[in-house]
């Protein structure tokens, strides 16, 4: 079965359909649009936050959906499926595999990221581990994970602070590994989601370029706000 699903993967567009409570977008009825036109593109999965985004997507489409759930804890930085409570939710909701944080910070809770790779082992359930660093990446593979993702890289203090995607990492990480390593984050334009899979990724999650138009919009804002306008225009008026 997993087997089945990476095949499915292999070569693909992942498109990430998440919208927190302080977005516009929030609701698992508009995710679960974003994701049928995302599977109306082409996109081979759809990676989601939440139980009831999760539920809707499976319902609501052919694709396999890859869940996390973003849950904050006050004893750690870790807020991506950061303990066995959230893992259940999504087993619960019909995830095709879970996303969970797989850098080497302390899980809340007493929770460690090889005890919940045993758990989810047991639970059957295929695992993407979600790192910042080439050595995250080694760890993650030795312990066990079926694979990793770039999706930390640029969001934990010590990995590499750049806007644009880590080609890098993805390169590195694809040459080292014999586990797919996905390229996630900072992916915003169709050729660098096709550089990444020429750099060695086995497939590509896109998110915010595809499903948060308040960012979209803000890049054409920002954009157009650096140029002087042409003067001279008579402003109509009635
Ligand atoms: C760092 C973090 O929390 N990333 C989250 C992980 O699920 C999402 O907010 C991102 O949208 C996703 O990784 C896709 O990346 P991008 O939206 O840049 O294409």
């Amino acid at each position: 079965m997993t087997q089945d699903l990476f095949s499915h993967l292999f070569g693909g567009l992942i498109v990430s359909c998440q919208a927190l409570e302080d977005e516009p977008l929030h609701g698992a009825d508009t995710m679960m649009k974003m994701a049928q036109a995302a599977e109306l593109a082409g996109a081979v999965g759809i990676r989601a936050n939440g139980a009831a985004d999760v539920k809707a997507i499976r319902a609501h489409t052919h694709l396999p959906v890859i869940g996390l759930i973003k849950r904050e804890y006050a004893d750690s930085e870790i807020y991506i499926t950061a303990t066995r409570r959230e893992v259940d939710e999504l087993i619960e909701a019909g995830a095709t595999m879970i996303a969970i944080d797989g850098t080497c910070r302390p899980r809340p809770q007493g929770e460690t990221l090889e005890g919940l790779v045993s758990y989810m082992k047991l639970r059957g359930v295929p695992v993407m581990a979600d790192i910042s660093t080439f050595e995250e990446a080694k760890y993650a593979e030795e312990i066990g994970v079926d694979c990793v993702s770039t999706t930390m890289s640029g969001y934990t203090s010590y990995s590499s602070q750049q806007e644009d995607p880590d080609i890098k990492l993805v390169k590195e990480a694809s040459e080292a590994l014999r586990i797919p390593v996905i390229a996630e984050g900072r992916i915003w334009h169709p050729d660098q989601a096709a550089g990444a899979l020429k750099a060695g990724a086995f497939a590509v999650v896109v998110g915010s370029a595809i499903t948060r138009p308040q960012l979209i919009a803000e890049r054409y804002v920002q954009a157009i706000r650096k140029v002087e306008p042409k003067h001279g225009y008579e402003i109509p008026h009635s």
